[in-house]
């Protein structure tokens, strides 16, 4: 569902803050992606989304490049950033409307889903309110209430767990699940290494833009716990 290859990334008169990365996401997977602060999560993250032009290598999603057609990719793809900006003079609900058109959500799938996904973050009552006047946490469920209702083949999420509530993290862990039980696939960064350890099926360590271990979350743990192979990879030159 997602093929990165080869890809870097510099920035303007820096060195690279992404160097050669390859990884495979497929169908079905919750695939985490971690990494210390500046290791280059969202820098692989808004390049595989098509928000982060890159020069070196190709990024494919379901097939198709992203520099070649992204807008195609943009179709099948939901992205939630680490700090939604969405647009504060719309209602929540007017938001949702937007999103749905912009996917072709029908009318009916869009009710449902909805009202869904509205119930299950505890957001419902709270649609018709200004986006301005959200929280933190309200922004960010409204961001994936709009990232669900057009059932992206690759969800792709930084920092997903941040300013969510204990009941929304749990909520938000059960739809990734069932989304992925349901054939899509999805990509996250997170620093929360328990969570990954018990939601994903696949890690990455990500370290100064190098990958340097992936697979399997069992083959990749070992024995040991998550936290204490990171640590050891992270320590280690
Ligand atoms: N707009 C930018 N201009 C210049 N350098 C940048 C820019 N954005 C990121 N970088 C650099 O690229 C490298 C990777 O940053 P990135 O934001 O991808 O890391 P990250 O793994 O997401 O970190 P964090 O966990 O802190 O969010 C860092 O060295 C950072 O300083």
């Amino acid at each position: 569902m997602l093929t990165i290859k080869h890809f870097s990334k510099s920035y303007k008169g820096g060195k690279k803050a992404v160097d050669d990365l390859n990884l495979v996401v497929e169908r079905g997977d919750i695939y985490g992606f971690i990494g210390h602060n500046g290791a280059g999560k969202t820098t692989t993250i808004r390049s595989v989304v098509g928000v982060l032009d890159f020069e070196e290598g190709d990024i494919e999603i379901d097939g198709i490049s992203i520099k070649k057609d992204p807008i195609a990719c943009k179709a099948v793809t939901a992205y939630i950033p680490d700090n939604p900006d969405l647009y504060d003079h719309l209602t929540g609900i007017q938001y949702l409307n937007f999103i749905g058109d912009l996917f072709k959500v029908s009318k009916s799938d869009r009710e449902l889903l909805i009202r869904k996904y509205g119930d299950a973050f505890e957001i419902t009552s709270s649609l018709g309110d200004m986006i301005s006047a959200y929280s933190h946490g309200m922004k960010q469920k409204l961001a994936i209430i709009s990232a669900l209702i057009h059932k992206p083949k690759l969800l792709v999420l930084d920092e997903p767990f941040v300013g969510l509530d204990p009941k929304a993290a749990h909520v938000l862990k059960t739809v990734m699940a069932d989304l992925c039980s349901n054939g899509s696939a999805i990509f996250f960064s997170t620093h929360v290494l328990d969570v990954a350890e018990k939601l994903c099926n696949k890690i990455a360590i990500i370290k100064a833009g190098q990958l340097i271990t992936h697979g399997k979350t069992e083959d990749v743990k070992g024995d040991n716990s998550l936290e204490e192979v990171f640590l050891e990879l992270i320590a280690n030159d």
